[in-house]
């Protein structure tokens, strides 16, 4: 089988997993033109050249922390700690600001969130965004009522491409790895969910740091969310 075939219904027991874990932003949200703005308007305040929306793109996915080291071309954050805490306020104060202006739900979201709840399947969000921006974003996407589980990138000591986020959703609900799904869009997405031991398909739009999400282990890559669920009745 192609890896674009892959339907839910030939991998779960009963056609459909008991738990479905989602990345949120370039998984189930195009946040990307926020996170740039912000980016943007952090980095002339410090001298800079604004860095564009594709490059921007190549730095989402390892949390805020990391964005802002490499929209600094610092490999750490000690490597010039007091640099790094001026940018990080002039972030935060922009993508305060930004969080969910232009951002928008991709193709395909909607349908499948809501194919999922009217099923009973659980649903949980794992993301490594700060929970400040994390918990605005699902309010502004209307996203936030389908998720009774968000685990952000503070929540817990470690965040992607760690397995903790995700092993603590799998406890929490007591479901087991073979029922559970990880969608994301990044390697990192696929890491943790190796880790954890859980099935994990990725979307073809989102952010991969630059590479391809294809070249990740993940069991499959799909253009759109409904696709999954296509051949179910
Ligand atoms: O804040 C980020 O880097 C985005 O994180 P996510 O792709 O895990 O949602
Ligand atoms: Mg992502």
């Amino acid at each position: 089988m192609r890896k674009e075939d892959y339907r839910l219904s030939d991998h779960f027991e009963g056609g459909l997993p008991k738990l479905v874990m989602f990345d949120l932003d370039g998984t189930l949200v195009d946040s990307l033109p926020d996170l740039a703005h912000a980016v943007d308007q952090m980095l002339p305040a410090l001298g800079r050249s604004p860095a564009g929306i594709e490059q921007v793109g190549r730095w989402v996915g390892k949390g805020a922390h990391h964005l802002v080291q490499e929209a600094l071309g610092l490999s750490s954050a000690s490597q010039d700690p007091e640099l790094f805490s001026v940018a990080y306020e002039l972030f935060l104060a922009a993508y305060s600001q930004a969080n969910g202006r232009q951002a928008r739900l991709f193709s395909g979201v909607q349908t499948f969130l809501d194919y999922l709840e009217q099923r009973g399947v659980i649903l949980a969000l794992v993301t490594n965004k700060p929970e400040a921006f994390t918990l605005p974003l699902l309010e502004a996407m209307n996203l936030k009522s389908y998720f009774p589980l968000i685990v952000s990138g503070d929540t817990l000591p470690l965040k992607k491409p760690h397995p903790d986020q995700l092993l603590h959703v799998m406890r929490h609900f007591e479901v087991d790895l073979t029922q559970t799904l990880m969608l994301g869009d990044s390697s990192n997405d696929v890491l943790a969910a190796r880790a954890a031991g859980c099935p994990v398909v990725c979307v073809s739009y989102g952010y991969n740091h630059g590479e391809s999400i294809y070249e990740a282990d993940a069991d499959a890559v799909v253009d759109s969310m409904v696709g999954l669920i296509e051949n179910v009745q």
